[in-house]
């Protein structure tokens, strides 16, 4: 599907994989943030996507064209969704809701989709990705464990992933605290036991939470909530987290503390970190083992974060003498879970993001995340892509194109057979290199002088993989430029080093391949070919003829052109001085016939040329 929006092509670059940062409360110590909601709700009924990076139309607003002008997307969801969010999703996509669905209906079904939305049930595999190549473009998790989607997969495909990540915060920081005050007064147990028929007061004696150490392992956004309550229960609260912010901790009031440490002094341990390779089965016998003697644990990460068999023994052995558990490894945990039917175990179903408020937010926040990305914005929330800020894609979008149009037509110079490894993208500007955000550039640079060459499908998620694969070394520099930082860039100039070239007249004097380009009006212009400088609008077909120095060869190369029928809509001719080499630029609407670019060859004094696709 091709859409209408001027960032799609980013779609079709990044450092590595990594899960969004942590949201930094900033309130005073013991306040109680309010549900985070999605953008959409915050700014109630004007829907301003997190990350807008053009005045494209608003997704929500009367022009849905940026969205649908060529063709609706058809959106696939898998697992159930807020109501508001589906509507949205309707608005603007084709919708199929399919539940339940096994792997293979799923292969099936993601190969006709444009996009996937999920939550934590669907495992997203490399098979899937695999069997959405070529149209499968987002896949959108409503809510915030990425641990169901293989992230390096999606990468590889040219996949981007967007979650949900504050709007079931609150959610599930109360289902935390709720687990935590039932387990410590046997809520659960005691609840059963009274529709049994029983009254066993004696025997749900609890525990009391006043005064008691609670340790928040992983102390990120439903951690520092979680925090935050349980200091209104009177609770002394320390947290383990290598990555927290110390100054977030210490405005609400929590010592930031070893592993070791957390795990030793706490009567409470509550777990809140994502299940990584690092943390799968981070909670394991030696773990248990150094705990306080009947320590009190709560689990509404990840299941996989514990080692369940592990768990088992310990609450055997009375080291852990109660459990609440929200998340399993495996889930549903197979009905004879042993860890389940334990007395000392409280468990709920995977119900930490199950508040109305929260499934409504996360099913906005990922609906218009998953929108934005289908028109080539990149969404705040993206997993597996640079996060730039919506401002500098902006400012940037015209040098985007220009990137992407300068990788296209170096790569058309270089003679076949000659292997290319190191490219080189030398940004001019004024602007302080620190304030300059080049990723989006490079991805696109890396975008044109891949696909014209291969089959592989380039977009900002997957441009680095992509380059890293084939072996391809893309560096950046600077010309650090006199003039006003207002302007982000000057130029950019793409060098190829050791490389034979096709056409000779791009080859600077240190013998790269060297083209550069600057934005002139909003468009692409091409500014210099090896040594000579021309000005040519970068759109459509480019010939490149070199020449001496005479009268008379535009008019001829012209006419060629115009009794085949070809269209010149910029010509430009760049010498190193007169009656010596130059270089004449033509930009042409159609391809010429062969026929006409051996007559463009034929003429004298037209020493080599060559015709780029841009
Ligand atoms: N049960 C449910 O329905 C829900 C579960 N979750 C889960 O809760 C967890 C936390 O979610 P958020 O707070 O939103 O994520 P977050 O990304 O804001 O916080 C996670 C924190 O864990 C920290 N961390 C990473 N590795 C760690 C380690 N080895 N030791 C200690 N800390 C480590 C990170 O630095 C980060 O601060 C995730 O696993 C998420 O999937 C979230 C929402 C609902
Ligand atoms: O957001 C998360 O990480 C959750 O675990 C919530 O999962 P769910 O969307 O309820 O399947």
């Amino acid at each position: 599907m091709a859409l209408a929006a001027p960032f799609c092509h980013l779609l079709a670059a990044p450092p590595p994989a990594t899960a969004p940062a942590a949201d930094a409360p900033r309130e005073p110590a013991g306040a109680l943030a309010p549900h985070r909601a999605s953008p959409l709700l915050r700014r109630r009924g004007r829907l301003l996507l997190a990350c807008r990076v053009s005045a494209a139309p608003s997704a929500r607003g009367g022009d849905a064209a940026g969205v649908v002008a060529a063709g609706r997307p058809t959106v696939l969801v898998t697992e159930k969704l807020g109501a508001a969010g589906l509507e949205l999703l309707r608005r603007f996509a084709n919708v199929d809701c399919a539940y339940e669905l096994t792997a293979e209906e799923l292969r099936a079904k993601v190969s006709l989709v444009d996009a996937l939305v999920v939550r934590s049930a669907t495992r997203v595999t490399r098979e899937v990705l695999e069997a959405g190549r070529g149209r499968l473009r987002v896949v959108g998790r409503a809510g915030v464990g990425i641990d169901n989607v293989d992230l390096q997969a999606a990468t590889e495909a040219g996949c981007l992933v967007v979650n949900a990540p504050t709007a079931n915060t609150v959610a599930a920081a109360e289902h935390a605290i709720a687990l935590l005050t039932a387990m410590a007064r046997n809520v659960a147990q005691a609840d059963a036991s009274l529709k049994a028929g029983k009254w066993q007061r004696n025997k749900y004696v609890g525990v009391s939470l006043v005064g008691k150490t609670l340790a928040i392992m992983g102390f990120g956004k439903v951690g520092s909530e979680v925090a935050r309550r349980a200091k209104g229960l009177g609770m002394d609260i320390i947290a383990h987290d290598p990555y927290a912010p110390v100054d977030r901790a210490r405005a609400i009031g929590v010592d930031l503390v070893s592993f070791d440490e957390a795990i030793s002094t706490a009567d409470f341990v509550s777990l809140h970190m994502p299940l990584t390779p690092s943390t799968a089965k981070l909670f394991d016998d030696e773990t248990f083992a150094n705990m306080k003697k009947g320590v009190r644990i709560i689990n509404v990460a990840r299941g996989g974060v514990v080692d369940e068999d592990a768990l088992l023994r310990a609450l055997d052995n009375g080291t852990v003498s109660q459990a609440a558990l929200d998340v399993f490894t495996e889930e549903p945990p197979p009905k004879d879970s042993k860890l389940v039917h334990h007395e000392n175990v409280t468990v709920t179903p995977h119900l930490g993001a199950s508040t109305s408020e929260a499934q409504e937010g996360a099913a906005l926040e990922i609906a218009e995340a998953v929108l934005g990305a289908l028109k080539g914005e990149l969404a705040a929330t993206a997993v597996n892509a640079p996060m730039v800020p919506a401002e500098v894609l902006s400012e940037l979008s015209p040098y985007v194109v220009l990137a992407e149009k300068l990788g296209r037509l170096v790569i058309q110079l270089v003679a076949g057979g000659s292997g290319i490894k190191g490219v080189k993208v030398v940004y001019s500007s004024a602007r302080d290199p620190d304030d300059l955000d080049t990723r989006v550039l490079r991805a696109m640079v890396t975008k044109g002088i891949v696909e014209p060459i291969s089959s592989a499908f380039i977009n900002i998620v997957n441009a680095d993989y992509v380059a890293k694969q084939r072996g391809l070394r893309i560096s950046e520099g600077r010309i650090l430029l006199d003039g006003s930082p207002e302007i982000p860039i000057d130029s950019i100039q793409v060098h190829l080093a050791n490389v034979e070239s096709k056409f000779a007249g791009a080859l600077s004097d240190e013998g790269d391949i060297r083209v550069e380009g600057e934005v002139k009006d909003g468009k692409p212009h091409l500014t210099l070919v090896g040594p000579f400088s021309v000005d040519v609008s970068l759109e459509g077909n480019l010939i490149l003829c070199r020449q001496v120095d005479q009268p008379g060869i535009i008019g001829k190369v012209g006419s060629i052109l115009g009794k085949m029928n070809v269209n010149v809509n910029f010509m430009s001719v760049g010498r190193t001085a007169p009656g010596k080499q130059a270089i004449m630029a033509i930009g042409v609407d159609e391809e010429p016939e062969k026929e006409a670019l051996k007559l463009i060859g034929d003429i004298p004094s037209v020493e080599e040329f060559v015709f780029v696709k841009l």
